[in-house]
This record gives C-alpha cells, sequence and structure tokens, in this order.
C-alpha cells in the first residue's frame, strides 16, 4: 500500500498554482486580507517621502551643536514652528533653529534633532543642553524604501502588515488570485441533513459542515452540493456537475470495497484516471485521488464562464468522520493551498514536541492520533484527547489542534518521549 509520504508526493504533482493572470480578481484593500496577492507592487513614491523628524524637538545644524553641553549651552534662535503636515518655508542658517515634531518636515539647512528633553526654551531662544550625535532623529527619505524598487511580490497571503504598506503606498484596490473552488458532497443512503429526525439506521451528515468549514478556514470557497444517495445514477450526475465548476472536488464515503461503494467505479466512467485508491494510515486508509481531463475537453461551453482550464482534482474521503477530518489536514489542505497562488509555507507544518502521555498504534500504518498543544513554561506538549480513537468517533475531535504522528513500525510512545506533530493551526 502506498505510504503517507508517496501519497502527498503524488498528490501536490498534481495541483497546479491557479494563473496569475487569467485567476485573478480585484478587490477593496479593506477586503483583502487573507488574500494571495497576484502582481507585484512598486511604487513611485519613496518612503519616506521626505526628510523628517522621528522626534519632537528643534532642527539644527550639527556643526552650532556639536560642542554643546549643560554648563556651555549653544544658544540657536528659533526661526520657525514645523507641526507635520506643514511645508518649512525658512532656510537654517548659522546660529539658528526651527521647532519642530514628529513626522514634520526637516527644513533646509537644518541635518540634526535636537530632543525636546535635551533643551531649554526662553523665548525664541533655545538652550541646547546635550551634544546629539551627527543626523541624530531625522528619518531619511528613501531609507525605508526607494520608489520604483519591488514594494511586495507576487504570491504572498495579505495580512495586517502587507495591507498596511498597500495603503501607504495608496493601492486601494488590489489584483489578488480569486479563491480556489472546492465542490463538497456527502454520500450514503444513511445521511439526514442536520434538521431532519433521525429514523434507525440513521446518522446525520456531519462532513458536509465539517469540510466547508475547512475549506472557508483555508481561504477556498467551498460549494455545497449536498447529501448523494449511494445510488450510481444520483452519484453521475453530482460528480459531473461538481467537476464542471470547482477546480477541487470532495466526496466523502462510498470508497471501501462495499457493495454501495461506487465512488471510483462511477468517476473511472466519466474519464477520471485514479492515481490513489489507499493509503497506509490510520485512519484515512481508503482514499480515493483521481484526475479528470482538462475541463476545456469534457466541457468547452460552461454557462457561467467560471472555470479554468486546470484538470479538477477528485478527492473521494473515506466516510468516517475523523478520517474525513485526518487526510483533509493531511492531504486536501496543502493541496488547496498550493493552488492558491501562495508560492512559500503551503507545505504542511511539523514540530517536534514531548508527548504528555503514551501513545500506541499497531505499528502497521502511520497513524495519527488527535490532540492538543499545550504551552508548558514555553515548550509544547501534546495531550492525546481522551476516549476513542476510533476514525467513528467524531465527538472527542473537538478542540483539537494537532495531530500526533506515529510511523509505520512505531508500536509505542512513552510519557515525554520525543515525537512529530501536524499542527493545524499556525494561526498564520
Ligand atoms: N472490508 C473492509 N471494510 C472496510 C475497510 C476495509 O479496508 N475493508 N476500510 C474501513 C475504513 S478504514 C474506512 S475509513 C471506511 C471507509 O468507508 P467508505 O469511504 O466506503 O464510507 P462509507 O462506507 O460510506 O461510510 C463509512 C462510515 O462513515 C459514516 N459516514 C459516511 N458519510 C458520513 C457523513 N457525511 N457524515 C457522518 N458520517 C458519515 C457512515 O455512516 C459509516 O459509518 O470503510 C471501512 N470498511
Ligand atoms: O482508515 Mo479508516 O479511516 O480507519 O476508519
Ligand atoms: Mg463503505
Amino acid at each position: 500500500m502506498l505510504s503517507v509520504g508517496d501519497a502527498e508526493a503524488i498528490i501536490l504533482n498534481f495541483v497546479q498554482p491557479l494563473d496569475h493572470q487569467r485567476d485573478t480578481e480585484v478587490v477593496d484593500l479593506f477586503a483583502a486580507d487573507s488574500r494571495i496577492l497576484a502582481t507585484p507592487v512598486t511604487s513611485p513614491l519613496d518612503f519616506p517621502h521626505w526628510d523628517n523628524s522621528a522626534m519632537d524637538g528643534y532642527a539644527v545644524r550639527y556643526e552650532d551643536v556639536q560642542h554643546s553641553n549643560a554648563e556651555q549651552p549653544a544658544v540657536l534662535e528659533i526661526v520657525e514652528d514645523i507641526p507635520a503636515g506643514y511645508q518649512p518655508k525658512s532656510t537654517i542658517q548659522t546660529g539658528q533653529a526651527a521647532r519642530i515634531f514628529t513626522g514634520a518636515v526637516i527644513p533646509a539647512g537644518a541635518d540634526t534633532i535636537v530632543i525636546q528633553e535635551k533643551t531649554r526654551r526662553e523665548e525664541n531662544r533655545v538652550f541646547i543642553l546635550d551634544a546629539p550625535k551627527p543626523q541624530e532623529f531625522v528619518r531619511h527619505k528613501a531609507s525605508f524604501y526607494q520608489a520604483g524598487t519591488q514594494l511586495l511580490p507576487a504570491g504572498i497571503k495579505l495580512n495586517s502588515p502587507e495591507i498596511a504598506v498597500l495603503a501607504a503606498a495608496q493601492c486601494p484596490k488590489l489584483s489578488v488570485y480569486r479563491r480556489p473552488r472546492v465542490a463538497i458532497f456527502s454520500t450514503g443512503d444513511e445521511l439526514v441533513t442536520v434538521d431532519q429526525p433521525l429514523q434507525s439506521g440513521q446518522i446525520v451528515d456531519s462532513n458536509q459542515y465539517a469540510l466547508a468549514a475547512l475549506v472557508r478556514q483555508s481561504g477556498a470557497e467551498p460549494l455545497i452540493l449536498g447529501i448523494v444517495k449511494d445510488d450510481p445514477v444520483a452519484l453521475e450526475k453530482v460528480i459531473t456537475h461538481a467537476v464542471a465548476i470547482a477546480d477541487i472536488v470532495l466526496s466523502s464515503g462510498g470508497v471501501s470495497v462495499g457493495d454501495y461503494d461506487y465512488v471510483d467505479t462511477i468517476i473511472e466512467s466519466l474519464g477520471a484516471k485514479i492515481h490513489i485508491r489507499a493509503v497506509a494510515m490510520r485512519p484515512g486508509k481508503p482514499l480515493t485521488v483521481a484526475t479528470f481531463p482538462s475541463r476545456n475537453a469534457i466541457n468547452p461551453t460552461d454557462a457561467m464562464n467560471r472555470v479554468s482550464t486546470n484538470s479538477p482534482l477528485y478527492f473521494g474521503l473515506p466516510g468516517n468522520p475523523a478520517a474525513v477530518l485526518v487526510t483533509f489536514w493531511r492531504f486536501v489542505l496543502p493541496a488547496i493551498k498550493k493552488l492558491s497562488g501562495i508560492t512559500e509555507n503551503w507545505e504542511p507544518v511539523f514540530l517536534k514536541v514531548r508527548s504528555h502521555d503514551e501513545l500506541r498504534s499497531d505499528g502497521k500504518r502511520e497513524t495519527y492520533l488527535w490532540g492538543k498543544l499545550h504551552l508548558i513554561n514555553g515548550v509544547y506538549q501534546f495531550h492525546k484527547a481522551g476516549g476513542s480513537h476510533s476514525s467513528g468517533n467524531l465527538i472527542n475531535l473537538a478542540q483539537t489542534n494537532a495531530l500526533a504522528v506515529l510511523p509505520v513500525g512505531k508500536t509505542l510512545i512513552y510519557p515525554q518521549e520525543e515525537i512529530q506533530v501536524l499542527q493545524l493551526s499556525s494561526g498564520e
């Protein structure tokens, strides 16, 4: 059976990032957080735009004050008051100074700022009580950024610092990658919606809710297609629709060996090539990964004109609720991130931490146990969730923020032993 590492490599190899020209949209800067920049940004502005003061104080000529001290202070005549936002009119001559405030333009002739605390004021004269360093507290024009050079590269995620930079550079609208479109549906005759009364043998379709939340958190757009019966005709209809509208299709259930597990047969009949049918992991063993022919070939005139020419990637996730979450975190999330146009940090993040608890596996498949990373004296420690780690148990997955990974062959981890964990919320 395929190893987890090999499965990951196969999957990521099939993911082509969105096109930086075709797959973009323009967004307002206030709506740009967490979007991926599609075009590099340059600015015609220098930062700072002009020499300005970093402090409230006095703009002086260094040569006038270099030997100044409290006993023998230089005494300068104040010729102008320069608040922020004001354009100075005078040129500072020998023996002169300007009163100046933080962020205000340095007047011609001055080259150094003396902070207010090192001066004494008497009417329109200022006594310099301590010699500054040459050019002290001057923020020089273009010392932070030079006009015309690259301000931000394409392929980065826009968080608060980048958005502030773009605002300062007067970019109210931006070209970002469109959100990847991820179609989601659940399969199973036993499934009912969250608001339907349960008959005997039925269960609520929780997978679709789990996947919609995961997809949205990943920055992609979930396209919710509902519950589909274990019926080849119904499945064929939904899958045909899903591959026509989405970049990635996620189904859950129907990928094992049961008589009603039709997903593999149907996608193959629709022209898909199946690359993965099972992975040596627990949970998540029956996992189908397939590619469909490029949409241009199968659907030349999409009415909405929303599709890209990429081949849709199909994930048939196993139906068990824990298996859905674990396979999403391990395989689907990196695929969505790589597709999104982001150029860095799309690989899963593994940390080396100590386990608080004993961990067990049968050693036959790479085993993922869910739990929480706790910060203890500034060091992360993994705490396994209490209760059953059956892939049918969803309840103790609540509050999970990490998965402990036991490699094939490892059957026992002692408390305080070092392990690898997959971190689930990096807060980036
Ligand atoms: N003979 C074998 N049986 C099974 C094997 C195997 O190798 N040989 N693998 C087991 C493993 S491991 C898993 S995981 C499951 C995967 O099964 P399917 O993908 O075919 O999923 P279903 O049979 O449709 O459902 C499995 C389970 O999950 C529940 N389920 C399904 N959909 C949902 C949903 N949307 N929300 C909540 N729960 C859902 C379903 O009711 C079943 O209990 O196969 C094992 N069997
Ligand atoms: O691999 Mo399955 O996901 O254990 O239940
Ligand atoms: Mg089944």
